[in-house]
């Protein structure tokens, strides 16, 4: 199935927009899981447990698994992920040369273990970057448009000869890249007005909104402007796993970390909420 069926099957399935980032950085693993074998997939696998009903999708970001643990984290998680029937998004930010991205896109091929639904991709090396990626016409393809980030305006927000900007070329590109039908856009949700502004440039395409949560982003013009035919994500990363810092302290060391994970629950099912008043 086509990945954006699947994920407005799931949308509906969860009554939910709610992307639930796993970004497990190892400094802020809570007691419960530091000492197992995969610290990183111990974790993800209770948060998981704890926020799967309430999640559209999840989003494990690529830098928290680059060594040879993490890598074997991250495909048990995504197998994990998939035994709940929720789609994997990796936010792995790809773009190089036709060659090199050739072999990026073998991340979403199963050969080597259950592979994602859909990457992020960096539009900046242009057309044959992301080729490899597009043609996986069963797979999304998020490419990164607007930025969350402070310095996202450095050269996002730069005016070409044209007189649009150059995140509103991505945009434009994007849509002209879009014949399989699986391009997504990333847009922050730190960026309200440009929210808007290439929702009316491409009503077509489902957005990728992060931002919310920890960066402090806008839920309501999230929602507004993210969704296509009610179908996008708005991802929260650290304010859904690391919800439950005070609650571990609380707990003290040796605690089964129960306290933790429920409260990662608490507030995937809070942003779930907080976003459907908007849907
Ligand atoms: O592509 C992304 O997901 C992304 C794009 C962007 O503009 N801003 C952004 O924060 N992200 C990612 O979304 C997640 C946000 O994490 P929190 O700030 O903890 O919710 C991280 O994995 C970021 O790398």
């Amino acid at each position: 199935m086509r990945f954006f069926d699947r994920l407005a099957d799931r949308i509906e399935t969860a009554d939910s927009v709610v992307s639930v980032g796993l970004d497990p950085d190892p400094d802020r693993l809570p007691d419960a899981v530091r000492d197992a074998d995969l610290p990183r997939w111990q974790f993800n696998r209770r948060i998981i447990d704890a926020t799967h009903e309430h999640a559209a999708c999840y989003k494990p970001n690529a830098a928290f698994y680059e060594d040879p643990d993490g890598w074997r984290a991250l495909r048990e998680t995504i197998a994990y992920a998939h035994g709940k029937d929720v789609p994997v998004l990796l936010d792995a930010k790809r773009g190089d040369i036709g060659n090199t991205a050739r072999q990026y896109a073998r991340a979403l091929d199963d050969n080597h273990g259950p592979a994602a639904d859909a990457i992020t991709v960096n539009p900046f090396l242009g057309r044959d970057s992301l080729e490899p990626f597009l043609q996986r016409a069963e797979k999304g393809v998020f490419v990164l448009g607007r930025t969350s980030n402070p310095g996202g305006e450095d050269l996002q927000d730069l005016e070409l000869a044209s007189g649009e900007t150059l995140y509103e070329r991505v945009v434009h590109l994007a849509d002209l890249w879009n014949r399989n039908g699986n391009v997504g856009l990333v847009v922050g949700a730190t960026n309200p007005d440009e929210l808007e502004s290439i929702r009316e440039l491409v009503p077509d395409i489902p957005f990728l909104v992060p931002g919310v949560g920890a960066q402090g982003g806008d839920a309501e013009a999230a929602v507004e402007h993210g969704l296509a035919d009610g179908v996008g994500l708005v991802n929260s990363s650290r304010g859904i796993i690391f919800a439950g810092e005070d609650a571990a302290t609380r707990g003290g060391r040796g605690d089964a970390g129960d306290a933790f994970f429920d409260a990662a629950g608490q507030s995937a099912k809070q942003l779930k909420q907080r976003l459907n008043q908007f849907r």
